[in-house]
């Protein structure tokens, strides 16, 4: 995993305390780190228009211009006058060569935004939105210097937001880069250098992005087994019986050694999967809540009150019985509705889903705090895992994950690594990426994915 800041202002500022680096330096290699990359992506010659802003952002952007000058047909698009001071020493060593700079904006084979970086500290104004839209319209390839300009520094977009398809970001990985609106915006994300390496800028962090390397499956290391060994996981089916009957087989497919769907009526089941009325002796975990509409509540506390692991899901966000049980038995998998329904039922916040999903890391860490025993699982485009101070993302989720029934995959993907011994934040992390990966590994499209298809896609990673 790979460690992300909330800012990296103060990063740059112990870089030039501890290691005696000036922002000339740091600059420098920022400039360098996108000059590499063009040079190992693209042509000689091809055309390079740089839009520069006024503070350091815009400097960076001069600074690569002077790199580049030469090798690359290239100008500069000044959005506004240097105003900082590193900008305006930039400013005067392009002077110094003979780089254009364009009056107008036009569509080159690259276009680098250097209009606004971490400083944006205010909503644009028409003239820089006017600025983003025309280079959105553009077909060139997009490189955007630290963040994309109009993404502000807790990953909120007001307006507009340049649409990047790689982001080289400076120093190291900012939380604003991982919100869910970002999402389209940001591109490939590449960390860039900046005179010592990465695990020495960096200092300690509560905050990680999942890598795949992450992913723990659960690929059995006793010969000497039977079905016991590797757990028995309860599904607690309701009336919406499908959403259930899938965390079955989900559960089955990931290594469970026994699933059991508890269930009132008799179901049409697959073949391997056992049914019963109540609780099995033997059982190591549930998952409870995926359909479950209707359901005596009494019968939902018992379950709820038993010592054994528990995902909790869909339905049971809107009940109020589920507060007496936000304890260390259980991970939470909500969907924004549901967590918001979740905020509200603990007295936590009243707030809009569009609320949430703009300050999705404020409103989970608010819950994390109150509720310090929980492992929340904030699902999204980009899954939110977290348990007191602590939170893990995973940006693999793509759109094909976008249908009715993939909530239900993953609470059974969790339900059978809790059954098989995984604490929960470690069956959070491997389901998830499971789940991610899987679904990008699905060969068709990106329309079509059926829960049984993502579980086939499981089978094989
Ligand atoms: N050690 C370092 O410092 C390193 C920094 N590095 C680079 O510096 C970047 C940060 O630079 P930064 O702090 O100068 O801010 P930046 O993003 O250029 O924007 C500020 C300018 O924009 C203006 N402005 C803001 N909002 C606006 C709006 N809505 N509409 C219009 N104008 C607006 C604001 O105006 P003002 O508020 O002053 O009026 C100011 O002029 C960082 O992202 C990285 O790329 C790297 O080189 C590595 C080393
Ligand atoms: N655009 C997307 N990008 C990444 N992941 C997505 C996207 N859309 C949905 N997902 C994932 O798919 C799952 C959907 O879960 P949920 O809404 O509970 O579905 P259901 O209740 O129908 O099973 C979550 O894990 C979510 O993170
Ligand atoms: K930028």
């Amino acid at each position: 995993m790979q460690k992300i800041f909330d800012e990296v202002n103060s990063l740059d500022k112990r870089s030039y305390e501890k290691f005696f680096l000036t922002e000339d330096i740091l600059m420098e290699h920022a400039a360098f780190s996108i000059y590499t990359y063009i040079e190992n992506n693209f042509k000689k010659n091809s055309t390079i228009l740089i839009i520069c802003g006024s503070g350091n952002n815009g400097a960076d952007g001069l600074a690569l211009a002077r790199l580049l000058y030469k090798k690359f047909d290239i100008k500069i698009y000044l959005a506004n006058e240097p105003k900082s001071s590193m900008a305006k020493i930039q400013y005067e060593r392009i002077k110094s060569l003979d780089i254009t700079i364009s009056e107008k904006l036009f569509e080159a084979d690259i276009l680098i935004d250097c209009l606004f970086g971490t400083g944006l500290n205010r909503s644009l104004d028409e003239n820089s939105k006017t600025l983003i839209s025309k280079l959105n319209s553009f077909n060139s390839f997009k490189i955007a210097c630290d963040i994309p300009s109009g993404i502000n520094n807790v990953g909120q977009i007001e307006n507009i937001a340049f649409k990047a398809d790689v982001t080289i970001t400076m120093g190291a990985l900012k939380l604003s880069l991982f919100s869910d609106v970002v999402k389209d915006f940001i591109g490939d994300i590449q960390v860039s250098n900046l005179g010592i390496q990465r695990e020495i800028y960096e200092t300690q962090t509560n905050k990680f992005l999942l890598e795949l390397s992450d992913i723990n499956l659960p690929f059995r290391d006793k010969d000497n087994s039977h079905k016991g060994t590797f757990g028995h996981t309860n599904i607690i089916i309701g009336t919406k019986t499908g959403a259930g009957i899938i965390s079955c087989d989900s559960a089955f497919a990931f290594g469970c050694g026994l699933v059991t769907a508890i269930s009132k009526e008799d179901l049409d089941l697959p073949y391997h999967i056992m049914q019963d009325r109540k609780i099995s002796k033997n059982c190591t975990s549930i998952a409870i809540g995926m359909g479950l509409g209707e359901y005596e509540k009494n019968e939902i506390e018992k379950i709820l009150e038993t010592d054994i692991l528990k995902v909790i899901d869909a339905d049971l966000f809107y009940e109020k019985l589920l507060l007496k049980y936000l304890d260390d038995k259980v991970v939470l998998t909500p969907h924004p509705k549901e967590f918001i329904s979740l905020l509200k039922l603990t007295n936590t916040d009243e707030i809009s889903i569009e609320e949430l999903q703009n300050n999705r890391f404020l409103y989970v860490e608010k819950f994390c705090k109150k509720y310090p025993k929980v492992v929340l699982l904030l699902k999204g485009a980009n899954v939110i895992i977290a348990q007191n101070e602590e939170i893990f993302i995973n940006n693999f989720g793509r759109a094909v994950l976008s249908k009715g029934g993939s909530g239900d995959v993953l609470s059974g993907l969790i339900a059978s690594l809790l059954a098989q011994g995984y604490d929960r934040l470690e069956a959070c992390i491997t389901a998830s990426l499971a789940h991610t990966t899987a679904s990008n590994n699905y060969p068709k499209n990106n329309y079509s994915l059926s829960p049984q298809e993502l579980i086939e896609e499981i089978k094989k990673l």
